[in-house]
């Protein structure tokens, strides 16, 4: 991946205050212009998506930090998934989708030419609204990952070889479900087909299979929204201890959910417009927007 140049960027961000109008929208500016004190794990500039002609979403410039999570609410089409996914180019895959603007992970362009996008999504991992285990067993869920990243060797071939890391593996396995709270419920059915785990324990294994590849993001979009409200707060738990250690970004529709586990949240807005960005309490307490604020109080969306 290419480094950014720091001059690059600046002229991306005036580039947007000078193109958006005068007053609401440079206000606007200011309200989606949130401060932390490291670098961005994540820095959108000026951020277009489209889907053949119609515009999904308008120029989004946002930060995210590291270790902490950054929640993406608005009302529905409003294009968080579509932000979401340009996290780490999975809209790549579809193809009435162009992409305009610039996101960097710690520095570096991911959109630039031979970026190697195996890489990126083992750095930027992504866990859906529907639980999507192989059908495999538990444990293998878990070790694929490392095993096509070349992270581990296991199997017949490697056993042949003499290179069978099947002792890591094992670890590696357990340690991905402590990390995801799902240890002590199938520690002694590893072996078991996931598909027989119920919906909040396949999305935990998801989860888990996405820490195996040790990512530094972990992207969700609506993690939760097929589950009941005990597999929901399992899951919120989990969100917030990630948090410790990585960047999550959530998109959610359920706003009590986005106040209850977000450092920070984005508000979009129909029209794919970021209409602001900021700590979780001053968005829900106190937005400068009165868009937000309707959309907030349920005048709308
Ligand atoms: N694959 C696609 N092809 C064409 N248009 C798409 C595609 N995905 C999304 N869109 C359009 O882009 C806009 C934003 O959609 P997106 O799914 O990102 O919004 P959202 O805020 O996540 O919505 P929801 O909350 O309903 O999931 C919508 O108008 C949608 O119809």
């Amino acid at each position: 991946m290419s480094e950014i140049e720091p001059t690059q960027r600046t002229d991306l961000a005036e580039q947007r205050l000078t193109t958006t109008g005068e007053t609401d929208e440079t206000t606007q500016a200011a309200w989606t212009e949130f401060q932390f004190e490291d670098d961005a794990k994540l820095a959108v500039e000026a951020l277009d998506v489209y889907y053949g002609n119609e515009q999904a979403l308008q120029s989004v410039s946002l930060d995210v930090p590291d270790e902490s999570v950054t929640a993406l609410i608005g009302p529905s089409g409003c294009g968080k998934s579509t932000f979401l996914r340009c996290l780490n180019r999975m809209n790549d895959r579809i193809k009435s989708a162009r992409i305009e603007g610039s996101v960097a992970l710690d520095g570096q362009e991911i959109y630039s030419d031979g970026v190697n996008l195996v890489e990126l999504r083992k750095r930027v991992g992504m866990v859906f609204q529907e639980p999507n285990p192989f059908p495999k067993s538990i444990e293998d869920n878990i070790s694929y990952g490392p095993r096509k990243h070349g992270d581990l060797d296991t199997g017949l071939l490697a056993r042949l070889f003499g290179t069978d890391d099947a002792e890591e593996a094992q670890a590696l396995v357990e340690r991905a479900l402590r990390r995801a709270a799902l240890w002590e419920e199938v520690k002694d059915r590893l072996g078991d087909n996931a598909l027989g785990l119920s919906g909040g324990q396949q999305q935990r294994l998801c989860i888990a299979r996405c820490l195996a590849v040790d990512p530094d993001v972990i992207l969700m979009d609506e993690p939760a929204s097929a589950l009941d409200p005990i597999a929901t707060a399992k899951i919120e738990d989990l969100i917030e201890e990630l948090a410790e250690d990585y960047s999550v970004v959530v998109v959610t529709h359920n706003m009590q959910q986005a106040s209850r586990i977000s450092d920070q949240t984005a508000v979009f807005l129909t029209g794919g417009e970021l209409v602001e960005y900021g700590e979780t309490e001053q968005i829900f307490e106190n937005p400068q927007s009165q868009r937000v604020e309707d959309y907030i109080t349920g005048k709308f969306g």
